[in-house]
């Protein structure tokens, strides 16, 4: 059987109970290896877990202990290593039994949340939606279109084109290769582990979970445990819905999440500040654990004098305003020149109203800052700049309104760290090539916003900059392009995901080359005795033919099978 044909049978294989000790549990035969709460610890009532990684056989395992793995045990929400000893566990990667079974059949994502009607249907109260709303005041219909509606999106995506994410890719050889079979062969990295951050709570966390489950592998979640009700939501739901043995959450704050991070994983899933992604780096740097990092910072937004200022007014209110300003990705702050400042604050507060009402306190599209600890962070930022618009608050409510500040220096407390809430600082520059010095004076940052109706300032802004992503006359839309890879440079992250990029983020694309034991003549030119005569050869098979199309290379390959014949005979005279 070819490895393609081989893997979709493997795949098409439903789980298969097995026995642990007296009690039955699951194990995934798509993996072939065993992921177990132990029920004789009392997973059920998830005060007690146990991971356990199970790599060496496919065979029934001893009641009540594990022979390989590890121990995660989760006391009261606490989580502390059970036993030193089987902390050190075994990569899946490295089971001998595997047989290339490397992929879950997509109707692993039948009962996903997204997938599922059960998941938020309008109109209908759910806890989700109960939980995000006490959380950060996101209405129901919001959490659908910022949070779960990509979240379907991807499910759907994944289920569609998982058997082609997980084919052989076949590449392109050289002519000393031309008979061989060539190909990448994406393999699942073994565990990851998924921490996510409290802005879009599901969208953030569940987003790399499918593409972790899609590339095959086991993962750990670990929602943010500042959007308190949320992470207990899910918590006590996904595993209504998903495989717990595969894809146990650990809920907890600072200390629990350092626990996990002295586990050894195969990925590290990071979202959240740039400060904790360096803390996340070095603990993945212990094991060698590869991370992608979703980290943030100031995403500036530069108005050209040469654009419709109104709608560009409009998308910048709502990409900064949406989620009160926290989201990843929110335009940190406004350049434009001097000129069209106050035409800026004018359309920018038409909007507000427009969106929110003249009581955004009251409306139910307004959101919350999501504690009091970011509610004076932000509010210490207005310190030393002066308010155009907004700037109403209440403490106890962590209601801040839609803000924009006028004339905001360089140096102002706002402009020093994301702003991360409602505040929309403008600061004037006299041209193009000084807001370019601007941006590229700072962090590389995770958005880049411009618009204009000039071709010629986009270009220059795109040629001229660097970021994780750039946008052209419209905000946070790039986000919901699952053909996008979305990540940070520098300091605003490393990796990618959504759609096939989070598949790819998460397998390990394995270089594979298959011979045959012929044509053993055409290798005599790599063979001891060098001679500057075969070095002549090499030279010519590895760099000239690199430039051939496809009928010089069968011609040359012509050749080579008579040079290489003529080799042979001399060898066997
Ligand atoms: N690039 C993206 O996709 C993306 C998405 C959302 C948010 N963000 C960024 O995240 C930031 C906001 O999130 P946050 O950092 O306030 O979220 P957060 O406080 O929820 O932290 C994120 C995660 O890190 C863990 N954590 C916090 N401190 C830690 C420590 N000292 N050691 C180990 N783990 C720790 C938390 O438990 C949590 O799960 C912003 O900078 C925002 O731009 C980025
Ligand atoms: C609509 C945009 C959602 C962005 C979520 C990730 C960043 O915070």
């Amino acid at each position: 059987m070819v490895a393609h044909e081989k893997q979709s049978s493997l795949r098409s294989k439903q789980k298969t109970d097995v026995t642990f000790g007296t009690l039955p549990c699951q194990a995934n035969a798509n993996f072939k290896s065993v992921f177990s709460f132990d029920p004789v610890r009392g997973c059920c009532e998830q005060t007690q877990a146990r991971v356990w990684v199970e790599g060496e056989a496919w065979n029934p395992i001893p009641a009540g202990r594990a022979s390989c793995g590890w121990d995660l045990t989760v006391e009261g929400g606490c989580l502390c290593a059970a036993d030193k000893d089987q902390l050190q566990r075994r990569r899946l990667s490295g089971c001998p039994d595997r047989e290339g079974s490397q992929r879950p059949n997509a109707d692993i994502f039948k009962g996903c949340p997204g997938s599922s009607r059960r998941w938020l249907e309008p109109g209908r109260p759910s806890k989700q939606a109960d939980a995000i709303k006490k959380d950060l005041n996101k209405s129901d219909v919001g959490t659908q279109l910022y949070e779960t509606l990509g979240l379907e999106g991807e499910i759907s995506l994944a289920i569609r084109k998982l058997k082609d994410w997980a084919a052989p890719r076949p590449v392109e050889k050289n002519l000393l290769t031309l008979s061989d079979t060539v190909y990448i062969q994406p393999e699942p990295l073994g565990v990851v582990l998924i921490i996510g951050a409290w802005n879009y709570p599901w969208a953030v966390t569940i987003q790399p979970l499918i593409g972790a489950i899609a590339a095959g592998n086991a993962a750990v979640v670990k929602p943010s445990e500042v959007c308190v009700h949320t992470a207990k939501v899910m918590e006590d739901l996904l595993p209504y819905y998903i495989d717990k043995e595969l894809y146990p959450v650990v809920t907890g704050g600072v200390s629990e999440t350092q626990e996990l991070l002295r586990q050894r994983f195969d990925h590290i899933f990071y979202t959240g500040n740039s400060m904790v992604g360096k803390v996340i780096m070095e603990a993945a740097a212990k094991h060698l654990t590869p991370v992608t990092l979703e980290l943030g910072g100031k995403s500036p937004c530069y108005i050209d004098k040469n654009c419709d200022i109104s709608i560009a007014c409009r998308r910048v209110a709502w990409g900064k305003y949406t989620n009160c300003g926290q989201t990843c990705i929110a335009p940190d702050y406004v350049l434009c020149d001097p000129s069209i400042q106050d035409q800026v604050i004018e359309e920018v507060k038409k909007s507000i109203k427009e969106f929110y009402t003249e009581k955004p306190n009251t409306c139910p599209d307004y959101g919350r800052i999501i504690n009091q600890r970011h509610f004076k962070r932000i509010m210490a930022m207005l310190d030393d700049s002066t308010i155009a618009v907004g700037g109403d608050n209440n403490e106890s409510d962590c209601y801040i309104a839609p803000t924009v500040l006028k004339d905001v220096k360089p140096e102002s407390k706002v402009m020093q760290e994301e702003i991360f809430g409602p505040l929309l600082p403008i600061l004037t520059i006299s041209s193009l090539d000084e807001a370019i010095k601007f941006i590229n004076r700072r962090e590389k940052p995770l958005a880049l916003y411009v618009f204009t109706a000039d071709d010629k300032v986009i270009n220059r802004m795109r040629d001229e900059t660097s970021s994780g992503g750039l946008l052209a006359n419209d905000c946070l839309v790039h986000y919901s392009v699952s053909s996008l890879p979305f990540g940070g440079v520098g300091n605003s992250g490393m990796g990618c995901y959504h759609g096939k990029h989070t598949f790819d983020q998460l397998s390990h694309l394995r270089s594979c080359l298959i011979k045959k034991l012929n044509m053993e003549g055409v290798n005599s030119m790599r063979y001891p005795p060098h001679t500057a005569k075969k070095l002549g050869w090499a030279r010519f098979f590895i760099l000239k033919t690199a430039d051939l199309g496809w009928i010089g290379k069968v011609a040359l390959l012509a050749v080579l099978v008579v040079a290489a014949a003529a080799v042979l005979q001399k060898y066997l005279q």
